[in-house]
């Protein structure tokens, strides 16, 4: 018989304060492995910080949080080193303990073709559009294998057509690589239409859980029922924008 599976994010009663700011209460958040959250939140409630706590980027907190196995983040912004092409920048952060430049180029090769920017492997990160550059964070954050992928607003920045087209992105390298996903955005939709589970953030503590399940792929017009629940635990009227 199968044992417990063990998660792949534990966080108990996590608490951060920057000063005398509480942003993170008492906080408890688990992620079983291969599992799409989307966390949704006020500008300001402390998402980006429970995202850093999770990258081991911020180690000064009360409680818990326990990460199982390899993280990759992907912000906002690419981060791209603009004086390393293309595929070099996939491969900044994998462990080079006798590996070859050509191992590295075939790891950046495989990623790239994923992400379908193969033909942009020599060039330079300045010359990619928005969305290009993004897709080569994406496969930068792959080529680790990580149990856990954190997205923080990842299209945020991207104007709609290219955000739809990351969307089926995202979908497809969750499904092949089956990583652990949490999803910081501000879009209501787009956490509706990836996520497995749907969090809201508010004053340092999830206030709400939303499960979705399956199937997929989603349009935006199922959930409307979870859609209104949503909007107003972020306290927006619908109509409103979110
Ligand atoms: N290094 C820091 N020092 C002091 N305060 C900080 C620091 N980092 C974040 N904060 C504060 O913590 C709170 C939560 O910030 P955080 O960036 O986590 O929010 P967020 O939910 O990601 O917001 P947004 O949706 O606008 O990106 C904010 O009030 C912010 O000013």
């Amino acid at each position: 018989m199968a044992g417990p599976v063990t998660p792949v994010v534990a966080v108990r009663d996590l608490t951060k304060r920057f000063g005398e700011r509480t942003v993170l209460d008492g906080l408890e958040l688990e992620i079983g492995c291969g599992e799409f959250v989307a966390l949704l939140g006020r500008s300001g409630s402390g998402k980006s910080t429970l995202l850093r706590v999770l990258a081991g980027l911020d180690t000064e907190i009360e409680g818990t949080a326990r990460v199982e196995g390899t993280v990759s983040v992907a912000f906002q912004q690419p981060r791209l080193l603009p004086w390393r092409k293309v595929w070099r920048n996939v491969v900044l952060g994998l462990r080079r303990d006798g590996e070859s430049r050509s191992r590295d180029r075939r790891v950046a090769e495989q990623a790239l073709e994923e992400v379908r920017l193969s033909e942009h492997e020599d060039d330079w990160p300045l010359t990619l559009s928005g969305g290009e550059a993004q897709r080569v964070s994406l496969a930068r954050a792959l080529v680790r294998e990580p149990d856990l992928l954190l997205l923080d607003e990842p299209f945020g920045a991207l104007d709609a057509l290219t955000r739809l087209a990351m969307h089926r992105l995202v979908e497809r390298l969750w499904r092949t690589h089956e990583p652990a996903v949490l999803l910081v955005t501000h879009d209501v939709d787009e956490a509706l239409l990836l996520a497995d589970r749907v969090l809201v953030l508010d004053e340092g503590c999830i206030v709400s859980e939303h499960v979705l399940g399956h199937p997929r792929p989603r349009t935006a017009t199922d959930h409307a029922d979870v859609r209104s629940r949503v909007l107003a635990d972020l306290g927006v009227t619908e109509g409103a924008s979110a």
